[in-house]
């Protein structure tokens, strides 16, 4: 085929990929309205979950399943990302709080999730963005909950304990990459700045190579860009994305500890989706410390039912001093029947117990 037959044809091709496009469209607008009518049926006055997981986690399996190339998966899931970012927008007016400014691998993984048709909002401090989740400022919030190098984000932790109504929805990894940004060649750097996050998951580069410079702990990496692009002799550790964003220079590129660095996060909501068949979920417990062994009896009833732990963190109850919230995921639904009585059994050996949330394995 010649070159100008080939694009006739990809002309004819766009003609049918839109019209399917807006089919499409129509009938996700007619999945909100069915959502909706469900909800009055049942006398529930909320908005009905315009982004759900489980659905998605569907929807991609299948398009890849349909997939027989010559396009690679990764570019179906892509193409699919912005299809369901739109289908999200026309059933609703979906905003998603993340830690700013923009240019954060909070902001990233947002986008990566989200797409490009929701609007995305930026706050100052992890804990804003829980609030405004848990307010319905906005509709869903993103935050980061550990990283593969440098472990668990403890003010997401602390946060929960403040705002223990909202819900985790899902689960998103971002492979993160480290780079050293300035407007200054490195022997002229005089400061770093940084998340202390990111300064955990590079500081072995930065004692090799900035040995003596001041290391100054901010917000987030794309606040450390922003101060480092309006002072003289100051770098930021950041995501190169904040290059072009603060008119820096990339002057060392990956300066990460480990190479396969991920961060892992969660979409914050009102409610958690339904099972999925594959699903985790995240417990906020305290134990009575006057009963010997208490933690340990709480921790044995998921080994008396068969489930699995997947992490397990402790922080400060901030409420009696030398007393432990403990976090403790599992494989597994809230509603699945061996969890939830395992939730029963424990709440004996608790004295709270919230389920923070359940959510679908991270699947692309
Ligand atoms: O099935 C739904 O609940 C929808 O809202 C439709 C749809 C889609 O476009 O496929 C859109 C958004 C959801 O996150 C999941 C799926």
């Amino acid at each position: 085929m010649d070159l100008d037959a080939a694009r006739s044809r990809i002309s004819k091709v766009d003609r049918q990929v839109v019209d399917l496009l807006n089919e499409r469209a129509r009938l996700s607008l007619n999945v909100g309205a069915a959502k909706r009518q469900s909800l009055k049926e049942q006398g529930v006055c909320t908005k009905p979950e315009v982004y759900v997981p489980g659905q998605e986690k569907q929807v991609f399996e299948r398009v890849r399943g349909f997939n027989q190339g010559p396009l690679s998966g990764e570019s179906i899931s892509a193409i699919y990302r912005e299809i369901m970012s739109a289908s999200i927008s026309l059933q609703s007016e979906v905003s998603v709080g993340y830690l700013g400014p923009p240019g954060t691998f909070s902001h990233q993984a947002a986008m990566k999730r989200f797409g490009d048709s929701l609007a995305y909002v930026p706050y100052t401090r992890i804990e804003d963005v829980i609030t405004a989740a848990a307010k319905e400022e906005v509709t869903y919030g993103l935050v980061p909950i550990e990283n593969s190098t440098f472990g668990i984000v403890v003010q997401t932790l602390d946060a929960f304990v403040g705002q223990p109504s909202v819900k985790i929805r899902a689960e998103v990894h971002l492979p993160v990459t480290q780079s050293l940004l300035s407007r200054y060649q490195l022997s002229a750097i005089r400061k770093v700045y940084s998340h202390p996050q990111a300064f955990g998951q590079s500081h072995t580069w930065l004692d090799v190579h900035l040995p003596n410079v001041t290391r100054v702990e901010v917000s987030s990496t794309a606040k450390a860009a922003e101060l480092a692009a309006s002072e003289t002799y100051a770098a930021a550790i950041c995501s190169e994305v904040c290059a072009s964003l603060y008119q820096l220079d990339v002057v060392a590129t990956n300066v990460t500890t480990s190479s396969d660095n991920t961060t892992r996060f969660f979409v914050l909501g009102q409610s958690s989706d339904k099972q999925t068949g594959d699903d985790k979920t995240l417990l906020m417990f305290t134990v009575d410390h006057r009963e010997p062994g208490a933690l340990c009896s709480a921790l044995n009833v998921f080994a008396k039912f068969k489930i699995n732990q997947t992490a397990i963190n402790s922080r400060p109850s901030r409420q009696r001093q030398w007393h432990y919230m403990f976090f403790v995921e599992v494989i597994g639904h809230a509603l699945d029947d061996n969890v939830s009585s395992a939730l029963a059994e424990i709440k004996t050996y608790c004295l709270d117990l919230v389920v923070l949330g359940s959510y679908p394995r991270q699947f692309y």
